[in-house]
């Protein structure tokens, strides 16, 4: 359970927010640069100090202005991964890891070196220097270093923002993985949507040093603020689906979900994998009957549960077993004649889903991610 509130006036620059995220494995802070992302890790991490404010993390309090409790960050027991490494040059992976082992006292350690060397894939790097590391490499390294001072709660700031979309890809399942191999909650910051819809439970959208939204991703991403951060045309629809089998042949990839089946284009995902898909409201279309004699694949009966008005357009809420949005604009709301409790049609183009808006979201668990041979 994290618990924070912090207050701090940088210059003009004025941060002030509070949330808590109860139970969460991953909770993404997402913002635009200069939103104040890393100003709040680095608080929690004790490397700022508010101006006023509290933060505990399992009730443990690291920090609190009015009772003048401000542990050092050493005491924290919080573990942090930079966008780029900071490794020591000088130690070798080795000493690099054991570094923050070696910090942390005997009966408080509680992530062993074997699990995370075998968990991070990092055997072979042992007797590297960090020069001699690729850039992928160096964070599984930061990544073992944090996670090695046995931390209850881990800090990472756009751990992949420094790697290139390969090495980005290959990366992320490891972070996937490591709260349910060891326990530790994480605190993510990042402004990348495919790194929330894979990771996060949480979200939490921050706006020139406020909150501007908090709650699931599906919740948060559904809603226009976060639209508005992320640069997307309109709100989105998240939804939770499993791949049921791929249709090489008509490249696409079909996965159930509570509405039936959606064709996506071909995934490399196997059967039985479990995805979010995101679904941009304005690529959602409505018919009030079904369609016949059109290319769209994805048809699904549905029922209008909210209508809400705004811009010019019509944002529809449509239940058809999970929550999907369709915008839609004022004439054509006029034109079919919507109201709540009416029964009609969802569309969506196979080809309006692009990969970045699939996720893995949870890793399977007999399987390990795989890596490739990293060039240097
Ligand atoms: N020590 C400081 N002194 C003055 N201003 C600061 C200081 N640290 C941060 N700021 C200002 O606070 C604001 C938030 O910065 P912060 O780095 O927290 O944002 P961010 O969302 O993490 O951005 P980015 O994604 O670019 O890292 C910025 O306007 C920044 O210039």
């Amino acid at each position: 359970m994290l618990d924070i509130a912090l207050r701090k006036q940088h210059g003009n620059f004025q941060l002030d927010l509070a949330f808590q995220s109860d139970g969460a494995k991953v909770t993404a802070l997402f913002g635009r640069s200069g939103s104040g992302k890393t100003s709040v890790i680095n608080m929690v991490a004790g490397l700022v100090r508010p101006d006023q404010g509290r933060v505990a993390v399992d009730g443990r309090v690291l920090f609190d202005g009015e009772k003048g409790i401000d542990l050092p960050p050493p005491r924290r027991r919080v573990g942090y991964v930079f966008q780029e490494g900071r490794l020591f040059p000088h130690y070798t992976v080795r000493g690099n890891l054991t570094y923050g082992m070696e910090r942390t006292p005997a009966s408080e350690r509680f992530i062993q070196f074997d699990q995370v060397i075998d968990v991070l894939g990092i055997g072979a790097l042992l007797d590297r220097r960090p020069s001699r590391l690729s850039g992928g490499e160096k964070q599984r390294v930061a990544i073992g270093r944090a996670l090695l001072s046995s931390p209850r709660l881990l800090l990472m700031d756009e751990p992949l923002a420094a790697l290139d979309g390969a090495r980005k890809d290959e990366l992320l399942p490891f972070i996937a993985l490591l709260p349910g191999q060891f326990g530790v909650p994480i605190l993510y910051v990042s402004h990348a949507v495919d790194e929330v819809l894979r990771l996060a439970d949480h979200l939490l959208l921050m706006n020139d040093g406020k909150l501007e939204d908090s709650g699931t991703v599906e919740d948060v991403m559904g809603r226009s603020g976060f639209a508005e951060v992320s640069g997307r045309r309109d709100p989105a629809s998240i939804v939770t689906a499993m791949v049921t089998q791929h249709d090489r042949l008509h490249g696409t990839t079909h996965l159930s979900f509570p509405g039936g089946v959606i064709r996506v284009p071909l995934l490399s995902a196997p059967a039985g994998r479990k995805l979010r898909v995101r679904i941009d409201a304005g690529d959602v279309m409505l018919s009030l009957t079904r369609p016949t004699g059109l290319s769209v694949q994805n048809i699904f009966p549905a029922r209008v549960v909210s209508l809400r008005h705004e811009s010019g357009l019509v944002d529809v809420g449509l239940d058809l077993g999970c929550m999907l949005h369709a915008q839609i604009s004022e004439q054509a709301y006029a034109d079919l004649g919507l109201n709540i409790g009416l029964p009609l049609y969802a569309l969506v183009k196979t080809a309006a889903i692009s990969r970045s808006d699939i996720a893995e979201h949870e890793p399977a668990k007999d399987e390990h991610p795989t890596l490739a041979e990293e060039e240097i």
